[in-house]
């Protein structure tokens, strides 16, 4: 993969230069909308939004439910830019390519990156239309060398080793519990522990009943690589499960999941994430003194 790290990298600040060309908005928050959570965008105000095919140096997305679209715009006062669809490494991106726009983002000057995900769950405690708050991730493609970071380190983004433990921001998760106290929701939130399988295809009987007894809460094929190479370059990181599925751990159980089902979850729960993500931007603080110099 190094070979391609290296070329994927040298298009960060061309694509990031281009967007800045192209839009006057310069965000200070990043949103990356899970699948069927794409309606999050819709919220911004003085949008400007891009296809993806028509950024330079952006990958594609492929998947049902991920529109493929960088949208700016204005929320509670906050600069914000949205990712209408993220990358999967099930798609056939390199990881460098599943997290190209978490390092764009950076250029741009954000400085808080908000990761949602729909995922399936594994805790008794978790019913589909739950909204977990991410408190932490087992990166099992990472855990075998399937990372973002593989390849020469590029310093000018964070150090070779970098830290992960605390890679979800204490202050954002207890201000999102207290928001949901608020909005009235809380019986729908609790904090929990996300996994990142590869895919695409959904979990065995064994491989959910596994998950379980590593103590994973929720499970889904995304977000950990993008919140590795975040957390390496010094964004602050908040993330959201939306609980779509129970994944199936008993072989008496005849349910199944699939991605319609999914999607329609995110469809029927997208008024109350929006309200959460609306109101954890307008009260979050932002320190705006993120910018990094990539003049070698
Ligand atoms: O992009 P996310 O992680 O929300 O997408 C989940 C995982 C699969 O891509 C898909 C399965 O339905 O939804
Ligand atoms: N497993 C993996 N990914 C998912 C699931 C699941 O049950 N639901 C939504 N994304």
């Amino acid at each position: 993969e190094s070979p391609e790290s290296s070329a994927v990298s040298q298009k960060q600040p061309t694509t990031a230069d281009w967007l800045m060309s192209q839009t006057r908005h310069r965000p200070q928050v990043a949103i990356i909308c899970g699948s069927g959570l794409g309606m999050l965008a819709d919220t911004l105000k003085c949008q400007d939004s891009f296809a993806y095919s028509d950024i330079p140096g952006f990958p594609q997305s492929t998947v049902q439910g991920h529109a493929g679209r960088l949208v700016f715009g204005e929320l509670k006062g906050k600069t914000c830019v949205c990712m209408q669809g993220r990358f999967h490494m099930y798609e056939g991106h390199s990881l460098c390519k599943t997290t190209f726009p978490v390092r764009v983002f950076k250029l741009l000057g954000v400085e808080t990156l908000i990761v949602t995900n729909a995922a399936g769950s594994l805790a008794d405690s978790l019913q589909p239309g739950d909204i977990m708050i991410i408190k932490d991730h087992v990166n099992f493609p990472g855990l075998v060398g399937l990372n973002p970071l593989s390849g020469p380190n590029d310093d000018k983004f964070g150090p070779r080793f970098p830290a992960m433990s605390g890679c979800y921001d204490k202050g954002l998760r207890c201000l999102a519990l207290d928001i949901a106290k608020q909005l009235g929701v809380a019986s729908l939130m609790q904090e929990g522990v996300y996994a990142m399988v590869g895919g695409p295809n959904f979990e065995t009987i064994a491989e959910a009943r596994l998950l379980h007894r590593l103590g994973v809460d929720a499970v889904g094929m995304s977000t950990a690589p993008e919140v590795v190479v975040a957390t390496h370059c010094g964004l602050r990181v908040f993330g959201l499960s939306l609980i779509t599925n129970k994944v199936v751990k008993s072989y008496e159980d005849s349910e199944s999941v699939n991605h319609e089902g999914v999607l329609e979850v995110g469809r029927l729960r997208s008024h109350t994430v929006q309200q959460l993500v609306t109101e954890l931007i307008s009260r979050m603080e932002i320190n705006n003194n993120n910018t990094i110099n990539t003049a070698v």
